[in-house]
């Protein structure tokens, strides 16, 4: 019965109540792709650090009345400009160079003509003060706070961290996350699965989602359905900021994982969600009288359901202990292409194709056959949000949709 089952929104809010950003520490540029910032970072320049040409032209004094001026020098970027410039004078002057004293205003070279090495003439009246010319500190100035702490480091915050200097930025660490697949019927990829056995395909699977989350993967392998098996891989689990295991979590004899945390002192929070797929997720907490801790998630064995559930409950968690906010995947409101019924009563998320076109989201399930469906997960791009208060949606409704990759669109 879901009624008693805790809702996804009532886990969600247990799992953040654990969820604090990782300590701050220092990283080089380098290595900072993808992390966010631990404090503010300050400029220790102007931008520009200089009045700066924007074409490479004549720098000329403003509204200048003179066609035909002198050309008294040449500055090119990395250059400094020593002359000062008077009327009826140019300096010629490459784009991102220093202003010289006296000039406001460069004249692009296409509108100059050069009538010998030191007289150019200006194919059109002089432009007034500031035409293709940058202001030192226009941009920001020395001593102001560029980017806030807890923002994304991307391309172009790497290139602003660049430009003010900040060469390694305090940042938060991404987590450490240490992966389990549990199960005594588990062989690899590269094996062929005698009488009762079947490949690992949660192990690859959740080593990509980690590394998606951008978090830092710890592979530890499979355990097998005993307790020393379980408790030596686990232990070693926790060295990482979070373990996420995967089978033994349900009601089946070998389900030995939430008996193997506790004897190893991980302390339950909760353990099952109403959520199809994703029903029997464990989750605890593993605290060392260190202090140092351990988040524990017991995803369900069924590939489709670890999948929902890392989407909807672990991936928040990594992104907070990244220093960022405690959310999943970005979701969009999409038009039910056709009629979709929903079993049972708890919260589902139905594999589904998404697109936009002609403005509007439209989404439309997948074939699927339960949470052992692989093919028909990697037949989806997202994953529709259906409460299970309506037992039918009709075409057209409006659902949320969970996207899974990047959507091209019209
Ligand atoms: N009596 C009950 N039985 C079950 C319940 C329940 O509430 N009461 N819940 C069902 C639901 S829902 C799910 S989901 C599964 C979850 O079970 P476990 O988390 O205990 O996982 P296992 O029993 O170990 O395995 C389930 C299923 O998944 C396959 N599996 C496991 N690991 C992998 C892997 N690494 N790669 C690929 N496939 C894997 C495993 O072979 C089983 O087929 O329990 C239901 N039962
Ligand atoms: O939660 Mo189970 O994941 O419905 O198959």
């Amino acid at each position: 019965m879901a009624g008693e089952l805790l809702t996804v929104d009532d886990a969600l809010r247990l799992i953040e109540q654990h969820a604090a950003p990782l300590s701050p520490a220092r990283a080089p540029l380098d290595q900072s792709l993808g992390l966010r910032l631990a404090a503010d970072a300050v400029s220790d320049v102007d931008s520009p650090p200089h009045d700066k040409a924007m074409m490479d032209g004549y720098a000329v004094v403003a509204d200048e009345p003179q066609r035909e001026l002198r050309v008294i020098d040449e500055v090119l970027a990395g250059g400094v400009p020593t002359n000062t410039v008077s009327l009826g004078e140019a300096t010629r002057i490459m784009t991102g160079a220093p202003v010289p004293v006296g000039a406001a205003a460069v004249v692009p070279v296409e509108l100059t003509e050069l009538i010998n090495e030191s007289t150019v003439r200006l194919t059109r009246p002089a432009p007034p003060a500031g035409k293709h010319v940058m202001r030192r500190g226009e941009v920001f100035a020395r001593g102001e706070s560029i980017l806030p702490a807890g923002a994304l480091i991307t391309a172009a915050q790497l290139a602003v961290l660049a430009e003010i200097g900040v060469a390694t930025p305090s940042v938060t660490p991404a987590p450490t996350v240490a992966v389990l697949a549990t199960g005594d019927e588990l062989v690899e990829a590269h094996e062929v699965p005698a009488a009762g056995q079947i490949r690992n395909s949660n192990g690859p699977m959740l080593h990509a989602l980690v590394t998606q989350a951008a978090a830092r993967l710890v592979p530890l392998g499979v355990a097998r359905d005993n307790a020393d098996s379980l408790t030596e891989r686990i232990t070693a689990g926790g060295a990482a900021d979070v373990l996420v295991l995967s089978g033994g979590v349900s009601a089946g004899k070998r389900d030995l994982a939430p008996g193997v945390l506790a004897g190893l002192g991980v302390e339950q929070v909760f353990h099952k969600v109403a959520v199809k797929p994703g029903k029997p997720l464990w989750f605890g907490v593993w605290r060392r009288p260190s202090g140092r801790q351990t988040l524990v998630f017991g995803l369900p064995g069924n590939p489709v359901s670890g999948f929902v559930c890392f989407q909807l409950f672990v991936r928040p968690l990594l992104s907070r202990l990244a220093g960022g906010p405690f959310g999943g995947l970005p979701c969009v409101d999409a038009e039910l292409a056709e009629q979709v019924t929903v079993k049972g009563d708890r919260r589902t998320f139905l594999p589904a194709q998404a697109a936009y076109e002609n403005g509007r989201w439209a989404a439309r399930p997948v074939a699927w056959r339960g949470s052992a469906d692989l093919k028909g997960l990697a037949a989806a791009n997202a994953l529709l949000d259906l409460p299970a208060q309506e037992p039918a949606y009709a075409a057209g409704q409006r659902v949320g949709a969970l996207l899974l990759e990047p959507v091209v669109g019209r």
